[in-house]
Protein backbone atom coordinates (compact mmCIF):
# COMPACT_ATOMS: atom_id res chain seq x y z
CA UNK A 1 0.00 0.00 0.00
CA UNK A 2 1.27 3.67 -0.96
CA UNK A 3 1.69 6.38 2.03
CA UNK A 4 -1.36 8.20 2.70
CA UNK A 5 -0.17 11.96 1.61
CA UNK A 6 -0.90 14.36 4.09
CA UNK A 7 -3.97 16.48 2.69
CA UNK A 8 -3.66 19.81 0.52
CA UNK A 9 -6.49 21.21 3.27
CA UNK A 10 -7.76 19.31 6.23
CA UNK A 11 -10.66 21.20 7.98
CA UNK A 12 -12.27 20.06 11.19
CA UNK A 13 -15.27 21.08 13.32
CA UNK A 14 -15.41 24.56 10.86
CA UNK A 15 -17.81 27.18 11.93
CA UNK A 16 -18.21 30.36 10.73
CA UNK A 17 -20.98 32.65 12.84
CA UNK A 18 -21.64 36.06 11.65
CA UNK A 19 -23.55 38.62 14.30
CA UNK A 20 -23.18 39.98 17.97
CA UNK A 21 -21.64 37.16 19.79
CA UNK A 22 -20.41 35.25 17.17
CA UNK A 23 -17.83 33.10 19.33
CA UNK A 24 -20.35 32.10 21.85
CA UNK A 25 -22.45 30.07 19.74
CA UNK A 26 -20.80 26.75 18.36
CA UNK A 27 -20.99 24.48 21.00
CA UNK A 28 -23.63 26.32 22.64
CA UNK A 29 -27.67 25.45 23.19
CA UNK A 30 -27.95 27.71 20.02
CA UNK A 31 -25.71 25.66 17.62
CA UNK A 32 -28.09 22.91 16.25
CA UNK A 33 -31.21 25.97 15.68
CA UNK A 34 -32.43 25.87 11.39
CA UNK A 35 -31.18 29.42 10.29
CA UNK A 36 -34.18 31.25 10.70
CA UNK A 37 -34.41 30.41 14.54
CA UNK A 38 -31.05 31.21 15.52
CA UNK A 39 -31.18 34.35 14.03
CA UNK A 40 -34.58 35.84 15.80
CA UNK A 41 -33.07 34.38 19.08
CA UNK A 42 -29.44 35.83 18.78
CA UNK A 43 -29.26 38.10 16.09
CA UNK A 44 -26.58 35.63 14.02
CA UNK A 45 -26.03 33.60 10.77
CA UNK A 46 -24.26 30.62 11.00
CA UNK A 47 -23.11 30.47 6.97
CA UNK A 48 -20.59 27.59 8.14
CA UNK A 49 -21.64 24.95 11.18
CA UNK A 50 -19.43 22.53 12.13
CA UNK A 51 -17.64 21.17 8.75
CA UNK A 52 -15.17 18.91 8.61
CA UNK A 53 -13.54 17.73 5.45
CA UNK A 54 -10.02 17.15 3.57
CA UNK A 55 -9.41 18.39 -0.20
CA UNK A 56 -6.75 15.56 -1.30
CA UNK A 57 -4.01 16.48 -3.44
CA UNK A 58 -4.84 16.49 -7.25
CA UNK A 59 -8.66 16.37 -6.45
CA UNK A 60 -11.00 18.65 -8.33
CA UNK A 61 -13.38 19.36 -4.36
CA UNK A 62 -16.52 20.99 -5.88
CA UNK A 63 -18.32 22.95 -2.65
CA UNK A 64 -21.69 23.07 -4.16
CA UNK A 65 -25.47 23.97 -2.98
CA UNK A 66 -28.13 26.85 -3.45
CA UNK A 67 -27.58 30.54 -2.80
CA UNK A 68 -26.63 31.12 0.64
CA UNK A 69 -25.76 27.87 1.84
CA UNK A 70 -22.20 28.67 2.91
CA UNK A 71 -19.79 27.99 -0.19
CA UNK A 72 -18.09 31.11 -0.52
CA UNK A 73 -18.01 31.66 3.07
CA UNK A 74 -16.58 28.16 3.58
CA UNK A 75 -13.89 28.60 0.73
CA UNK A 76 -12.86 32.29 2.04
CA UNK A 77 -12.18 30.32 5.51
CA UNK A 78 -9.91 28.22 4.04
CA UNK A 79 -7.31 31.40 3.45
CA UNK A 80 -8.68 33.25 5.90
CA UNK A 81 -10.30 35.85 3.27
CA UNK A 82 -12.69 35.38 6.13
CA UNK A 83 -11.61 34.50 9.87
CA UNK A 84 -12.85 31.38 11.30
CA UNK A 85 -14.88 31.58 14.18
CA UNK A 86 -14.09 28.19 15.59
CA UNK A 87 -12.62 24.83 14.49
CA UNK A 88 -9.11 23.77 12.23
CA UNK A 89 -7.51 24.44 9.53
CA UNK A 90 -4.39 23.34 8.11
CA UNK A 91 -2.66 23.47 4.29
CA UNK A 92 -0.01 21.18 3.54
CA UNK A 93 -0.04 20.02 7.57
CA UNK A 94 0.26 24.05 8.49
CA UNK A 95 -1.97 25.58 10.73
CA UNK A 96 -3.75 28.25 8.84
CA UNK A 97 -5.10 29.57 12.22
CA UNK A 98 -1.53 30.08 13.57
CA UNK A 99 -0.35 32.05 10.80
CA UNK A 100 0.68 35.55 11.46
CA UNK A 101 -0.26 38.57 8.51
CA UNK A 102 3.11 38.04 6.31
CA UNK A 103 2.68 34.10 6.12
CA UNK A 104 -1.07 34.47 5.37
CA UNK A 105 0.06 37.23 2.26
CA UNK A 106 2.49 34.12 0.87
CA UNK A 107 -0.40 31.68 1.52
CA UNK A 108 -2.76 33.58 -0.74
CA UNK A 109 0.03 34.83 -3.13
CA UNK A 110 1.77 31.66 -3.56
CA UNK A 111 0.01 28.29 -2.36
CA UNK A 112 -3.79 29.45 -3.21
CA UNK A 113 -4.71 30.87 -5.73
CA UNK A 114 -8.69 32.23 -5.93
CA UNK A 115 -9.99 32.48 -9.27
CA UNK A 116 -13.23 35.24 -9.02
CA UNK A 117 -16.34 35.48 -10.65
CA UNK A 118 -15.72 38.95 -12.43
CA UNK A 119 -11.87 38.50 -13.38
CA UNK A 120 -10.69 41.14 -11.00
CA UNK A 121 -8.49 41.83 -14.22
CA UNK A 122 -6.34 45.45 -14.21
CA UNK A 123 -8.52 47.99 -17.04
CA UNK A 124 -5.43 49.57 -18.29
CA UNK A 125 -2.91 46.56 -18.51
CA UNK A 126 -2.71 44.07 -21.74
CA UNK A 127 -3.63 40.15 -21.45
CA UNK A 128 -0.06 39.81 -21.20
CA UNK A 129 0.51 42.04 -18.18
CA UNK A 130 -2.28 40.98 -16.49
CA UNK A 131 -1.23 37.35 -16.49
CA UNK A 132 2.36 38.38 -15.58
CA UNK A 133 1.14 41.10 -12.87
CA UNK A 134 1.28 37.96 -9.64
CA UNK A 135 4.46 37.23 -10.91
CA UNK A 136 5.67 40.93 -10.84
CA UNK A 137 4.51 40.86 -7.39
CA UNK A 138 6.41 37.86 -6.64
CA UNK A 139 9.51 39.50 -7.85
CA UNK A 140 10.31 38.07 -10.89
CA UNK A 141 12.43 40.29 -13.34
CA UNK A 142 10.68 41.57 -16.39
CA UNK A 143 12.22 39.18 -19.29
CA UNK A 144 11.42 36.25 -17.38
CA UNK A 145 7.66 36.80 -16.00
CA UNK A 146 6.57 38.26 -19.72
CA UNK A 147 7.95 34.72 -21.49
CA UNK A 148 6.14 32.32 -18.10
CA UNK A 149 3.08 34.89 -18.87
CA UNK A 150 3.32 34.40 -22.70
CA UNK A 151 3.43 30.96 -21.74
CA UNK A 152 0.59 30.61 -19.39
CA UNK A 153 -1.57 32.86 -22.59
CA UNK A 154 -0.67 30.34 -24.59
CA UNK A 155 -2.31 27.32 -21.90
CA UNK A 156 -5.34 29.01 -22.05
CA UNK A 157 -5.81 29.38 -25.58
CA UNK A 158 -5.43 33.23 -26.06
CA UNK A 159 -2.42 32.67 -27.78
CA UNK A 160 -2.17 36.27 -30.40
CA UNK A 161 -4.54 38.04 -28.01
CA UNK A 162 -1.29 39.33 -25.85
CA UNK A 163 -1.58 43.04 -26.28
CA UNK A 164 -4.95 42.95 -26.20
CA UNK A 165 -6.76 44.94 -23.04
CA UNK A 166 -9.58 43.47 -20.90
CA UNK A 167 -12.43 45.90 -22.59
CA UNK A 168 -11.34 43.63 -26.00
CA UNK A 169 -12.01 40.41 -25.07
CA UNK A 170 -14.93 38.21 -24.24
CA UNK A 171 -16.77 37.12 -20.93
CA UNK A 172 -15.30 34.04 -21.84
CA UNK A 173 -11.53 34.95 -22.62
CA UNK A 174 -11.24 37.25 -19.68
CA UNK A 175 -12.06 34.35 -17.68
CA UNK A 176 -9.17 32.79 -19.24
CA UNK A 177 -6.84 35.68 -18.37
CA UNK A 178 -7.88 35.35 -15.02
CA UNK A 179 -7.25 31.43 -14.87
CA UNK A 180 -3.87 32.41 -16.32
CA UNK A 181 -3.26 34.55 -13.93
CA UNK A 182 -4.26 32.40 -11.12
CA UNK A 183 -1.90 29.59 -12.95
CA UNK A 184 1.09 31.91 -13.31
CA UNK A 185 2.27 32.01 -9.54
CA UNK A 186 2.46 27.86 -9.93
CA UNK A 187 0.09 27.58 -6.80
CA UNK A 188 -0.26 24.15 -5.19
CA UNK A 189 -4.28 24.72 -5.53
CA UNK A 190 -6.27 26.72 -6.92
CA UNK A 191 -9.90 28.25 -5.20
CA UNK A 192 -12.94 28.66 -7.82
CA UNK A 193 -15.51 30.96 -6.49
CA UNK A 194 -18.67 30.71 -9.13
CA UNK A 195 -15.83 31.92 -11.83
CA UNK A 196 -18.26 30.70 -14.48
CA UNK A 197 -22.02 31.60 -13.43
CA UNK A 198 -21.71 35.17 -15.61
CA UNK A 199 -20.97 33.69 -18.74
CA UNK A 200 -23.25 32.01 -21.57
CA UNK A 201 -23.63 28.73 -21.45
CA UNK A 202 -21.70 27.68 -24.65
CA UNK A 203 -18.84 29.73 -23.23
CA UNK A 204 -19.53 28.27 -20.07
CA UNK A 205 -19.13 25.15 -21.12
CA UNK A 206 -15.98 25.28 -22.90
CA UNK A 207 -14.49 27.26 -19.89
CA UNK A 208 -15.32 24.04 -18.39
CA UNK A 209 -13.95 21.77 -20.60
CA UNK A 210 -10.78 23.99 -19.86
CA UNK A 211 -10.75 22.87 -16.53
CA UNK A 212 -10.79 19.69 -17.09
CA UNK A 213 -8.08 19.63 -19.25
CA UNK A 214 -5.74 21.61 -16.99
CA UNK A 215 -6.77 19.39 -14.80
CA UNK A 216 -5.78 16.44 -16.37
CA UNK A 217 -2.66 18.02 -18.06
CA UNK A 218 -1.23 19.41 -14.49
CA UNK A 219 -3.37 17.32 -12.08
CA UNK A 220 -3.10 20.43 -10.05
CA UNK A 221 -6.21 20.61 -6.73
CA UNK A 222 -8.56 22.82 -7.22
CA UNK A 223 -11.36 23.98 -5.00
CA UNK A 224 -14.42 24.98 -6.96
CA UNK A 225 -17.99 26.54 -6.04
CA UNK A 226 -20.76 26.28 -8.02
CA UNK A 227 -24.44 26.22 -7.15
CA UNK A 228 -24.56 24.44 -10.64
CA UNK A 229 -25.02 20.65 -10.29
CA UNK A 230 -24.13 19.16 -13.77
CA UNK A 231 -21.36 21.54 -13.50
CA UNK A 232 -20.07 19.86 -10.72
CA UNK A 233 -21.07 16.31 -11.95
CA UNK A 234 -18.69 16.99 -14.84
CA UNK A 235 -15.92 18.50 -12.71
CA UNK A 236 -15.82 17.07 -9.15
CA UNK A 237 -13.55 14.55 -8.19
CA UNK A 238 -15.62 14.81 -4.97
CA UNK A 239 -18.85 17.36 -4.17
CA UNK A 240 -19.68 18.80 -1.00
CA UNK A 241 -23.12 19.48 -0.91
CA UNK A 242 -23.93 22.10 1.57
CA UNK A 243 -27.10 23.32 3.05
CA UNK A 244 -28.08 25.92 5.64
CA UNK A 245 -23.65 26.32 6.20
CA UNK A 246 -23.27 22.15 6.57
CA UNK A 247 -22.42 19.80 4.20
CA UNK A 248 -25.22 17.07 4.11
CA UNK A 249 -22.93 14.99 1.95
CA UNK A 250 -19.60 14.16 0.42
CA UNK A 251 -18.84 12.48 -1.85
CA UNK A 252 -18.40 11.13 -5.40
CA UNK A 253 -20.24 12.26 -8.52
CA UNK A 254 -21.27 8.67 -8.95
CA UNK A 255 -22.00 8.82 -4.68
CA UNK A 256 -24.20 11.36 -4.70
CA UNK A 257 -26.25 10.31 -7.85
CA UNK A 258 -26.27 6.77 -6.49
CA UNK A 259 -26.62 6.56 -3.08
CA UNK A 260 -28.03 9.95 -1.88
CA UNK A 261 -27.55 10.72 1.58
CA UNK A 262 -31.19 12.20 2.54
CA UNK A 263 -34.70 13.27 0.31
CA UNK A 264 -32.96 16.80 0.08
CA UNK A 265 -29.92 15.26 -1.84
CA UNK A 266 -31.77 12.79 -3.40
CA UNK A 267 -34.43 16.15 -4.80
CA UNK A 268 -31.24 17.98 -5.84
CA UNK A 269 -30.24 15.00 -7.90
CA UNK A 270 -33.63 13.81 -9.22
CA UNK A 271 -33.02 14.80 -12.90
CA UNK A 272 -29.78 13.72 -13.27
CA UNK A 273 -29.73 11.55 -16.26
CA UNK A 274 -28.33 8.81 -14.12
CA UNK A 275 -26.94 6.76 -16.78
CA UNK A 276 -24.40 9.38 -17.74
CA UNK A 277 -22.70 9.40 -13.52
CA UNK A 278 -23.21 5.72 -12.76
CA UNK A 279 -20.45 3.43 -13.81
CA UNK A 280 -20.77 -0.18 -14.98
CA UNK A 281 -19.02 -0.70 -11.12
CA UNK A 282 -21.99 0.03 -9.92
CA UNK A 283 -24.37 -1.54 -12.26
CA UNK A 284 -22.52 -5.48 -12.51
CA UNK A 285 -22.94 -8.66 -11.12
CA UNK A 286 -21.04 -11.72 -10.55
CA UNK A 287 -21.41 -13.61 -13.91
CA UNK A 288 -23.10 -16.82 -14.16
CA UNK A 289 -21.32 -19.99 -15.57
CA UNK A 290 -20.43 -19.67 -19.42
CA UNK A 291 -20.68 -16.04 -19.19
CA UNK A 292 -17.07 -14.65 -18.95
CA UNK A 293 -16.11 -15.85 -22.50
CA UNK A 294 -17.82 -13.94 -24.54
CA UNK A 295 -19.69 -10.11 -24.59
CA UNK A 296 -18.09 -6.79 -25.32
CA UNK A 297 -15.88 -5.64 -22.51
CA UNK A 298 -15.62 -3.13 -20.49
CA UNK A 299 -13.63 -1.06 -17.96
CA UNK A 300 -15.33 -0.77 -14.13
CA UNK A 301 -15.28 3.47 -15.00
CA UNK A 302 -17.38 2.91 -18.04
CA UNK A 303 -20.43 4.81 -17.93
CA UNK A 304 -23.70 3.26 -17.87
CA UNK A 305 -24.55 5.30 -20.77
CA UNK A 306 -21.34 3.59 -22.34
CA UNK A 307 -22.15 0.35 -21.58
CA UNK A 308 -25.55 0.89 -23.00
CA UNK A 309 -24.07 1.45 -26.45
CA UNK A 310 -21.71 -1.24 -26.35
CA UNK A 311 -24.41 -4.19 -25.72
CA UNK A 312 -26.34 -2.97 -28.03
CA UNK A 313 -23.38 -2.41 -30.86
CA UNK A 314 -22.33 -6.11 -30.03
CA UNK A 315 -25.86 -7.49 -30.52
CA UNK A 316 -24.38 -9.78 -27.28
CA UNK A 317 -27.01 -9.95 -24.70
CA UNK A 318 -24.14 -9.28 -22.06
CA UNK A 319 -20.66 -7.52 -21.34
CA UNK A 320 -18.11 -8.05 -19.79
CA UNK A 321 -16.67 -5.57 -16.74
CA UNK A 322 -12.46 -6.03 -17.00
CA UNK A 323 -10.02 -4.71 -14.22
CA UNK A 324 -6.19 -5.65 -14.62
CA UNK A 325 -7.50 -8.28 -17.39
CA UNK A 326 -9.56 -9.48 -14.86
CA UNK A 327 -13.16 -10.49 -14.94
CA UNK A 328 -15.16 -8.76 -12.23
CA UNK A 329 -18.32 -8.82 -13.08
CA UNK A 330 -20.96 -8.51 -15.96
CA UNK A 331 -23.68 -6.52 -17.25
CA UNK A 332 -26.80 -7.24 -18.98
CA UNK A 333 -29.53 -5.56 -20.29
CA UNK A 334 -31.86 -6.09 -16.73
CA UNK A 335 -28.33 -4.49 -14.70
CA UNK A 336 -28.63 -1.40 -17.44
CA UNK A 337 -32.40 -0.76 -17.72
CA UNK A 338 -31.85 -1.23 -12.84
CA UNK A 339 -29.61 1.62 -12.86
CA UNK A 340 -31.47 4.18 -15.63
CA UNK A 341 -34.74 3.27 -13.76
CA UNK A 342 -33.15 3.69 -10.22
CA UNK A 343 -34.04 0.23 -9.17
CA UNK A 344 -30.99 -1.27 -8.30
CA UNK A 345 -27.94 1.01 -8.47
CA UNK A 346 -25.40 0.63 -5.19
CA UNK A 347 -21.82 1.73 -5.12
CA UNK A 348 -19.67 -1.32 -5.14
CA UNK A 349 -15.91 -1.31 -4.84
CA UNK A 350 -13.52 -3.36 -7.66
N1 LIG B 1 -20.64 39.46 6.14
C1 LIG B 1 -21.78 38.81 6.45
N2 LIG B 1 -22.54 39.20 7.48
C2 LIG B 1 -23.67 38.53 7.81
N3 LIG B 1 -24.14 37.45 7.15
C3 LIG B 1 -23.41 37.02 6.12
C4 LIG B 1 -22.20 37.67 5.69
N4 LIG B 1 -21.70 37.01 4.62
C5 LIG B 1 -22.56 36.00 4.37
N5 LIG B 1 -23.58 36.00 5.26
C6 LIG B 1 -24.69 35.03 5.32
O1 LIG B 1 -24.14 33.75 5.42
C7 LIG B 1 -24.90 32.81 4.65
C8 LIG B 1 -24.00 32.10 3.65
O2 LIG B 1 -23.56 33.05 2.67
P1 LIG B 1 -22.58 32.66 1.49
O3 LIG B 1 -22.32 33.90 0.70
O4 LIG B 1 -21.44 31.93 2.03
O5 LIG B 1 -23.50 31.66 0.66
P2 LIG B 1 -23.27 31.09 -0.82
O6 LIG B 1 -23.71 29.67 -0.75
O7 LIG B 1 -21.91 31.37 -1.28
O8 LIG B 1 -24.34 31.93 -1.64
P3 LIG B 1 -24.27 32.48 -3.15
O9 LIG B 1 -24.33 31.28 -4.05
O10 LIG B 1 -25.51 33.33 -3.24
O11 LIG B 1 -22.99 33.26 -3.28
C9 LIG B 1 -26.04 33.61 4.04
O12 LIG B 1 -27.17 33.48 4.85
C10 LIG B 1 -25.51 35.03 4.06
O13 LIG B 1 -26.58 35.95 4.12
Amino acid sequence: MSEPTTPVFSVRDLWKVFGPGADRIPGSEHAALPSTELRERTGCTAAVRNVSFDVDKGEVFVVMGLSGSGKSTLVRCLTRLIEPTSGTLAIDGEDVLAMDRTRLRELRRHRAAMVFQHFGLLPHRTVLDNVAYGLEIQGLGKAERRARAAELVEKVGLGGLEDRRPAQLSGGQQQRVGLARALAVDPSVLLFDEPFSALDPLIRREMQDEVVRLHREEGRTMVFITHDLSEALRLGTRIALMRDGEIVQLGTPEEIVGSPADDYVRAFVRDVPREQVLTVATAMRPPSAGEGDHGPALRPEATVSEAIEAVARSGDPVARVMKDGRLVGVVDHACLLDVVAGTGAQAVTV
